[in-house]
């Protein structure tokens, strides 16, 4: 009765000053200063929250963290074909973490939405957010070594204890209800340099390759260059690209992200999908001459896919042949990324964003590619798959008797 009294008598702006006036009061007197690291930050996931979680994860289960031994309340998950279990915090619960002595608390808030806001893409249904609490005289001792900390130690997690992952744009350009265009699985391809039968001196350039980009960091700093380097896969089909770019993530411990062109339909998708990898992972595009026409970019219509000209398994539509803009059957085809779309996203300003990213293009037909393409700094290094080489008689002797050829 009471209340519904207030909210009559009292205006509800009335209200809302009352209560900011309390807040202020209240952070006055209080020794602690707050901070919320939300989900989703406006729309965009907020890289800190999955750092903040993985760092929790670990510390939660580590038997070392006095604070974590002492909690009783922990939540556990292990992802589809994910070998390994996460602990977290359970809703509204906290935990406690020490950091260069200092003590802090932290706590995981889940509400329900109230109710959905008007928005392009379906939100969660829960609000969540990490809450984190320090002592208002630690605060400018620790808070940004701390936070600094954290996603170190997150990134660092990911790269050691989890599965690496293989990611796919299946849904296109569009974006879940947490603002991922991308699905992903656990990567657990078995190949590796050692499994791969190639010429003996192309593979170790090839790692020594890798080695170099992967330490790089100083020498791209120094030189002005975005830390990302170019490979082209290219020779018939079924000689070892896909294997390669398997030994290739499983030698660096990167994560792949399966960019499939024919699924994006403009160079703005492409651009956000390039936005939502990682640092540390290789981008594929396989049979980049089936995806989109490649041979001329300054022609304004070359837009669609294109076909080649040999075997079932690449006869996709084109856009001068059936399926192509030009067919009078293709109404649908909504397709419209251009080579300069493909160039910017490897080679623009835009293929900067993020850092230590791997372009790996395949292709079975190397003469039907644009050379703006195949220039260095775009594909830096071009390898040769092939059947009549060494590295597939190796294999065969290897499959058949079980030896190294020497
Ligand atoms: N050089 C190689 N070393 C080891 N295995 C190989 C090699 N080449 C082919 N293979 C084996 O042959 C099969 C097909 O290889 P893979 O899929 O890597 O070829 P691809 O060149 O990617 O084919 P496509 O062009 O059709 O995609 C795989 O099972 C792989 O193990």
């Amino acid at each position: 009765f009471c209340q519904t009294l207030l909210h009559t008598v009292i205006p509800p702006e009335l209200r809302f000053a009352c209560l900011k006036l309390f807040q202020r009061l209240f952070n006055c007197f209080s020794s602690y200063c707050y901070y919320e690291i939300t989900e989703i930050d406006g729309v965009n996931t907020n890289e800190l929250y999955n750092a903040v979680q993985l760092y929790l994860s670990s510390s939660a289960s580590s038997p070392t963290n006095p604070a974590a031994a002492s909690s009783n309340r922990l939540s556990l998950t292990r992802g589809l074909n994910s070998s390994a279990i996460t602990f977290g915090l359970s809703n509204n619960d906290r935990l406690s973490d020490i950091f260069n002595g200092v003590s802090v608390v932290w706590e995981h808030i889940v509400t329900p939405r109230q109710s959905q806001t008007f928005s392009w893409r379906p939100l969660p249904e829960e609000k969540r957010g990490f809450t984190l609490r320090i002592n208002k005289r630690d605060k400018p001792l620790i808070l940004e070594s701390y936070l600094d900390f954290i996603t170190e130690k997150a990134n660092e997690i990911r790269r050691k204890n989890q599965d690496r992952l293989l990611y796919t744009n299946s849904r296109g350009g569009s974006l879940d209800s947490r603002g991922h265009p991308w699905e992903s699985v656990p990567f657990k391809h078995p190949s590796t340099f050692d499994t791969l039968a190639m010429d003996p001196e192309k593979k170790a350039e090839i790692m020594s390759d890798l080695r170099d980009f992967a330490d790089g960091q100083a020498f791209y700093k120094r030189t002005g260059r975005a830390w990302k380097r170019g490979y082209l896969l290219y020779g018939p089909p079924g000689t070892g690209k896909s294997s390669m770019i398997a030994a290739m993530a499983n030698f660096l411990g990167y994560d792949i992200y399966d960019l499939e062109l024919t699924e994006v339909n403009t160079n703005s998708e492409l651009r956000k999908l390039l936005m939502k990898t990682s640092s540390k992972s290789i981008i594929v595009i396989e049979d980049i001459d089936c995806s989109i026409n490649l041979t001329n970019r300054k022609k304004p219509n070359s837009v669609g896919r294109v076909g080649s000209s040999d075997g079932a398994s690449d006869a996709r539509p084109g856009p001068l042949g059936p399926g192509g803009p030009s067919d009078p059957e293709n109404n649908g085809n909504t397709n419209t990324i251009t080579l300069s779309g493909l160039l910017n996203f490897t080679d623009g300003l835009w293929s900067c964003c993020g850092s230590e990213r791997i372009f790996v293009f395949t292709t079975n037909h190397i003469e039907k590619l644009d050379p703006a393409l195949l220039r260095s700094g775009r594909m830096d290094m071009h390898v040769f798959m092939s059947f009549c080489s060494f590295e597939f008689i190796e294999n065969i002797v290897k499959k058949l008797f079980g030896v190294r050829c020497q």
